[in-house]
């Protein structure tokens, strides 16, 4: 048995699955789905709870916001023996068509953030493993709510609230970037370099711009409807994945 260092986690603890998200109230909101739930550990940012969901065992663990961070969570889950990470984000839209309370499974995620550029050359694509954003795009075509349901690229960002530098977001808009957030593009790199899979999906908070300041405010009803139905989305998707294995 060893213990991770940062998480404060037990390997015989670990189990095959889990749902990573930014905010440790999410994992403990998560954590209420799950049969058997327990807390592992609440280490800085990041919160553990164990538990099972039709049977199969799972971990909930919260990354806190950025990329170098929430990678210290996603090593540390594979090094415990995670082999399939789910994260269930936020995040802003760059469409009309995909307003706040919609989800987005990212099947890929543009690398605009810095972690990955230190660990990757340029050029290593930050993509979503094909099963599991497929289950996760399934499960979430059969949660009911009001929001579009998309598949599709997403950015992951460092920058939050603007400085002098224009936060690049027409630019990823035109590119037919779906919508931006800030940890995708860390999971999908350091689960593709470990030999694990990963999938994400992400609830809509509002749109996209480069001053987040004046609009930014994901504790609405709509935001908490869209984060309740892609937790069901993600847990629906680790009972197809656990199926099928
Ligand atoms: O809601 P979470 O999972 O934290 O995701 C998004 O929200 C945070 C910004 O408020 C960033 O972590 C971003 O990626
Ligand atoms: O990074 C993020 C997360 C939520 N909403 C945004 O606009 N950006």
């Amino acid at each position: 048995m060893s213990l991770m260092p940062i998480l404060q986690i037990h390997t015989e603890d670990a189990a095959e699955y889990a749902i990573v998200c930014g905010d440790p109230k999410r994992a403990e909101l998560i954590s209420r789905k799950l049969d058997n739930a327990r807390e592992l550990a609440f280490s800085r940012e990041y919160r553990t709870f164990a538990g099972e969901i039709e049977g199969v065992r799972i971990l909930v663990t919260s990354h806190g916001v950025g990329s170098a961070g929430a990678a210290v969570c996603f090593e540390e889950l594979i090094r415990a023996g995670v082999k399939t990470l789910i994260r269930v984000g936020t995040a802003g839209s760059y469409s009309a068509d995909h307003p706040a309370g919609s989800l987005i499974v990212s099947s890929a995620a543009v690398r605009a953030e810095g972690l990955t550029r230190s660990l990757v050359p340029d050029g290593y694509p930050a993509v979503g493993d094909s099963e599991v954003v497929n289950a996760l795009y399934a499960a979430a075509l059969e949660t009911e709510g009001d929001g579009v349901v998309k598949k599709g690229l997403t950015v992951s960002l460092d920058v939050f609230f603007a400085g002098v530098e224009e936060v690049p977001h027409r630019k990823y808009k035109q590119a037919g970037v779906l919508a931006v957030e800030m940890e995708i593009a860390a999971l999908y790199v350091v689960a593709s370099l470990r030999g694990a899979r990963a999938g994400a999906i992400v609830a809509l908070d509002g749109y996209a711009d480069s001053d987040l300041a004046a609009e930014y405010d994901p504790h609405t009803d709509v935001v908490a409807k869209a984060v309740e139905r892609e937790i069901n989305a993600a847990l629906g998707a680790v009972v197809k994945l656990a199926g099928q294995a």
